[in-house]
């Protein structure tokens, strides 16, 4: 690195439901002072436009019609991110389960996933001091050249686990069954399906506490920076 002056870097965080990838994404990028993209959210903030406005989210060609009228906006500070479709905060109603039920349908449609992975490369090109952007396709899809691509993994049971923790005592079968059927759902469909990238670092977080998960990707974003 020269002038010791920190590099821009895109780094890529993926993997299925309930590894980890929000709440490390979050610290990473506010410990080395990157932006935070949640894609997750974008996908759900459509969601819940296509829910509120009586659209048939079993039909794609419903879906694909309605596809570019909601205008979705991503805030990027990692401290305070934010998601507002047509100015309102959705930030709460887009984790209900109605949206999170819903979610992986609107998502397959391919309209929609041209549309938001525009959006998401617009927001990843205009973060200077680079970002950290999270998802499902963001090393093999939307940002093939990132710096660093991760892939996060975990357990069936563990993310169940930490899932149920989250939605208060929800049941921990029935959340473990949600989990794996969406994650079905997000690697089977046609059009950039959940995978890991052929150049992604793979982390297994079973065992690993969060602050083990958030320092080993701190470790591989520095080396990377440094190698620039
Ligand atoms: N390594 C870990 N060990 C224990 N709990 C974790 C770990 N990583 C994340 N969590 C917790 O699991 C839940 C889901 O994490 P999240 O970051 O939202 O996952 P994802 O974005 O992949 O769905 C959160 O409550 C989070 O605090
Ligand atoms: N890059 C992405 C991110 C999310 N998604 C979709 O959006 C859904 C919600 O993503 P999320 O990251 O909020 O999911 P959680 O695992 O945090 O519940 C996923 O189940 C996918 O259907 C996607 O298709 N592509």
């Amino acid at each position: 690195m020269e002038n010791g002056a920190a590099q821009p870097v895109i780094v890529a965080i993926d993997g299925p439901s309930g590894t980890g990838k929000s709440s490390t994404s979050k610290a990473v990028a506010a410990q080395l002072g990157l932006s935070y993209l949640d894609t997750g959210a974008q996908y759900r903030a459509i969601t819940w436009w296509m829910v509120n406005n009586g659209i048939d989210i079993e039909d794609p060609s419903a879906v694909a019609a309605v596809a570019g009228k909601p205008e979705i906006v991503s805030g990027t500070d990692p401290k305070g991110p934010t998601i507002t479709v047509d100015g309102v905060d959705v930030a709460v109603p887009i984790r209900e389960q109605d949206v999170t039920s819903k979610v992986s349908a609107v998502s397959a449609v391919p309209e929609v996933r041209a549309r938001i992975t525009e959006l998401q490369r617009t927001i990843a090109s205009s973060a200077g001091g680079g970002i950290v952007v999270e998802g499902r396709d963001i090393g093999t899809t939307v940002l093939p050249d990132a710096d660093l691509k991760i892939f996060l993994t975990a357990s069936p049971e563990a993310r169940a686990a930490r899932r149920s923790g989250e939605l208060k005592g929800a049941d921990l079968h029935t959340t473990r069954e949600a989990l794996i059927k969406r994650d079905a759902a997000d690697a089977g469909r046609k059009t950039s399906p959940l995978a890991k990238a052929g150049d992604a670092v793979e982390v297994d977080t079973t065992d690993l506490t969060l602050q083990q998960v958030i320092e080993c990707v701190v470790t591989l974003v520095e080396e990377k920076r440094a190698a620039k």
